[in-house]
């Protein structure tokens, strides 16, 4: 197959990819029309990406492009819709990078509450201030809210729960029980985890209905002088109301992710934030080290050679979870040329639309089974006109 890598993957992953004797095209500094006329020239069954956005315009330049692979996490950045309306399948590698975004999680809180970016600074310039920097709080016994518990917040939980921090989350699927089984409070809403600590670090994904999870609403209730750490998406957050925080409330943030942030890998950048005495920015590299770029890259790797060798896509992200089929027909049948032709024929003149199909060969290869969910009127008639097919041996419908 032909594999178009339009990011910067580990060479673990590339390596894995030409193993399997794919013809791999590697271009990270692929982005925009230039992508779109990439994938036009090469016309890749796989693209692989990591930040770059995959467009309609990019969808629609391969009409070879089968597998959008996301070498990372959060699949965003890819018209997922799009994808779907066009049969496109999209994958992620979930799980690979969580251990690297918790590790840059727990370094931002501590570095906040002991200011360790701004001694550095003062120090690099000559500047001896023990006197301001002697001021920490202390994070052990304060409480810790984690908004999200995939991944990355579980992995936040263990490490938080070894700095001595007590925990309390909310999660869209978190349980009473299952909060004291992981040793945790339990939290009704967001707003509910911002009420309860004075550390918050979001770890939800970015979907429409996350959308500005962190709003007035959420600042308000978190107590002044609260940190605040956002490692996910911007639009998880209501910029705004963070800006209001840090002004009026003396929220401190660590921010990985925040609205304007630069899509090239190098450059100038100006920002409100960054400028803010009371942020810290890291350079979106929450998922950036050579621990999390291998682990992710021949995951990605993994994808692409399975899909290649059996059409399965591990990690799939956009097939339907049910597909919408009020029926299923089970046809069994002799193993020849036609049998299966003709009764799709007679499922096509009742109106039959069929959502899923499978055959399987009995051994000696003489007989098979068919199975399709289809969405219809399952009247008993068409049944009956496929069973008295010639080499139909039995039908059977079930509404579902
Ligand atoms: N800063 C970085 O470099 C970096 C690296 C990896 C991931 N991320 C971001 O972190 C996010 C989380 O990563 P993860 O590996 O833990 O993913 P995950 O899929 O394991 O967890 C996602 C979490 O989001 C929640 N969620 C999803 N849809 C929701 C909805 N509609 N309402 C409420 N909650 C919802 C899930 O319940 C789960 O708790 C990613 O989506 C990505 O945006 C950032
Ligand atoms: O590829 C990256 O560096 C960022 C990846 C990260 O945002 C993710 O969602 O996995």
């Amino acid at each position: 197959m032909t594999i178009l890598v339009a990011d910067n993957i580990a060479s673990v992953g590339l390596e894995a990819l030409e193993e399997a004797g794919h013809h791999v095209v590697d271009d990270a500094s692929l982005n925009g029309d230039a992508l779109v006329e990439a994938l036009g020239r090469e016309q890749p069954n796989i693209l692989i990406v990591r930040s770059t956005k995959v467009t309609p315009e990019a969808l629609d330049a391969s009409p070879a492009l089968s597998l959008i692979v996301r070498a990372g996490a959060g699949y965003d950045t890819i018209d997922v819709e799009g994808a779907s309306a066009r049969g496109i399948y999209v994958a992620n590698c979930p799980g690979k990078n969580s251990v690297a975004v918790a590790e840059l999680t727990i370094g931002l809180i501590v570095s906040i509450d002991r200011r360790i970016p701004d001694n550095v600074a003062d120090a690099r310039d000559g500047k001896w201030n023990k006197k301001t920097y002697a001021k920490a709080e202390g994070l052990k016994g304060q409480t810790i809210g984690v908004v999200g518990l995939g991944n990355i917040g579980e992995e936040v939980v263990r490490r938080a729960q070894a700095f001595d921090l007590d925990v309390v989350a909310w999660s869209r699927s978190l349980t009473p029980e299952r909060a004291e089984d992981m040793g945790i409070g339990y939290c009704e809403s967001a707003v509910d985890v911002a009420r309860s600590a004075s550390i918050v670090t979001l770890h939800v994904a970015s979907t429409p209905e996350t959308k500005h999870l962190a709003d007035r609403s959420f600042f308000e209730a978190l107590p002044k002088g609260s940190i605040f750490i956002n490692t996910t998406r911007a639009a998880v957050v209501d910029e705004d109301a963070l800006k209001w925080a840090l002004e009026e409330r003396g929220l401190r943030a660590g921010l990985d992710v925040f609205h304007g942030e630069p899509a090239v890998k190098q450059g100038s950048f100006e920002s409100e934030l960054a400028g803010h005495p009371n942020v810290y920015i890291t350079h979106h590299i929450g998922a950036s080290t050579q621990q999390a770029q291998d682990a992710t890259a021949l995951e990605a790797a993994r994808v692409a050679n399975t899909f290649s060798v059996t059409g399965d896509v591990p990690n799939c992200v956009n097939l339907a979870s049910q597909s919408p089929a009020t029926h299923q027909i089970t046809v069994r049948h002799l193993d020849e040329v036609g049998v299966l032709a003709r009764v799709l024929d007679e499922m096509s003149k009742a109106d039959w639309n069929i959502q899923e199909m499978e055959n399987e060969i009995f051994s000696g290869a003489k007989a098979a089974v068919a199975t399709m969910r289809f969405n219809g009127d399952a009247t008993d008639d068409v049944a009956e006109r496929i069973e008295q097919q010639e080499k139909v041996l039995a039908v059977s419908v079930i509404e579902l």
